[in-house]
């Protein structure tokens, strides 16, 4: 039989490149005739993984889109807007997985995390579902290491605080990042040489050179990034939130498949978002208030048998700081989970932090796990 056709589009960038990455390694190329699309260079090369079609597609041309059964789009939310309203509208019948946010909240739209929420999967499909689009990072990584304590109905409500990766922003604000670290290093790297010269010294010089860095150095965050913070990510949604920060509530409970347009209530999701110098992991102190109280044994084993990923960090010193870091996250599928304790607001308090690689977890896995569901592999 033949294999199905899957138009790859955005492959090349950095979500992509990932997802690549991914595909490759679980062999995901096996099961599937690949066609890549490209928003620059349609009639160049395709990459190594193409079969019978090795020239890129003009990812534009709703005709040679229309060819394929599934397509698999990492391009960004532009190409989305532009592009999926007419494919549809041309009479495409096809399944279309997408990295981007744009479709996110339509109702004729799942946002997938199989290990999560794989009922409600199975539920669109069974009514027919074609649009399948990948969580918000933040809320992915995140339900991936707790989703336990929701799927069992224990939260009343969640509060999260996050640290978040330059990533997230694309590959400029991680090289931007970059640079300013190195920017910063140099400018002191003389008085860091002399063991003797005094640290304040080195401070002012540091501060001095943060608030005097050019709008090139600065052109993605629009401020400076190394050695600071942002406490604001994406949109301002004009009454005291951020687009992120929104994200939280919405997709926490679209992917669990309750709240509006679902006949259940929603449970409440806020905090702040905040962007530190990380590179690729997003981390999240969370406060859950429980509904009842459920002994602290349950809750850890609970949270450790949910999936194949999450990982139980002992609420440990040596733990944490080994195990719990960014560092010893990026780049594998792990997420763990630690610092969970009772809080000292009563019994049904309890805290937790988390960290999730937001380009595995928080973007590529979940579609290239639906494409696998699609093709019943
Ligand atoms: N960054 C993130 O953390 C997350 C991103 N997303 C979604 O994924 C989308 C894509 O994000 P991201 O991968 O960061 O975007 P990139 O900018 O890395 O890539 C997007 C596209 O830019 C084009 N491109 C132009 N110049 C280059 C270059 N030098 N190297 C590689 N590609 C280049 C490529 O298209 P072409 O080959 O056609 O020229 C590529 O597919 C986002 O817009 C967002 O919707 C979702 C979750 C997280
Ligand atoms: N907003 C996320 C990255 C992202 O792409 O999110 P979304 O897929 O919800 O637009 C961040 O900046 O960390």
């Amino acid at each position: 039989m033949a294999q199905a056709l899957v138009g790859l589009v955005g492959w090349r960038g950095m979500v992509g490149s990932v997802l690549m990455d991914r595909m490759q390694a679980e062999g995901d190329f096996d099961l599937i005739e690949p066609l890549f699309f490209s928003t620059s260079n349609a009639g160049g090369a395709a990459p190594a993984m193409a079969k019978n079609e090795t020239r890129l597609q003009d990812a534009f041309d709703i005709e040679a889109l229309k060819r394929c059964a599934i397509i698999i789009t990492a391009q960004g939310g532009d190409y989305t807007t532009e592009v999926f309203p007419k494919l549809r509208a041309a009479g495409w019948n096809g399944h279309w997985i997408d990295a981007a946010s744009t479709l996110r909240m339509k109702d004729d739209a799942v946002i997938v995390l199989d290990p999560v929420n794989m009922p409600v999967i199975k539920n669109a499909l069974s009514d027919g579902g074609k649009n399948w689009i990948g969580g918000n990072c933040t809320v992915s990584c995140m339900l991936m290491g707790v989703g336990a304590l929701y799927k069992a109905g224990l939260v009343e409500w969640m509060s999260t605080q996050t640290y978040q990766a330059a990533s997230g922003g694309g590959a400029q604000h991680m090289r931007e990042l970059l640079t300013q670290y190195g920017t910063l290093n140099a400018e002191v790297k003389a008085l860091l040489d002399n063991p003797k010269s005094a640290i304040l010294e080195i401070d002012r010089k540091v501060i001095a050179k943060q608030r005097s860095l050019t709008e090139a150095e600065t052109a993605n965050f629009g401020v400076p990034l190394g050695g600071s913070l942002i406490p604001w990510i994406d949109k301002d949604l004009g009454n005291g939130m951020s687009k992120e920060e929104w994200k939280g509530m919405a997709e926490t409970n679209k992917i669990l498949g309750q709240g509006e347009g679902f006949g259940s209530p929603a449970v409440p999701v806020d905090g702040f978002c905040v962007r530190v110098g990380a590179m690729r992991c997003h981390s999240q102190a969370l406060t859950f208030k429980l509904k009842r109280d459920v002994p602290l044994a349950d809750i850890e084993a609970m949270i450790a048998a949910d999936n194949d990923w999450v990982k139980f960090v002992p609420n440990t010193r040596e733990a944490t700081i080994h195990d719990l870091t960014p560092v010893a996250v990026t780049g594998t599928m792990t997420i763990p989970v630690g610092r969970v304790r009772k809080l000292a607001m009563g019994p049904e308090y309890l805290g937790a932090f988390t960290i999730g690689d937001q380009l595995l977890w928080g973007a590529a896995e979940p579609l290239r796990r639906m494409l696998r569901i699609l093709l019943g592999a």
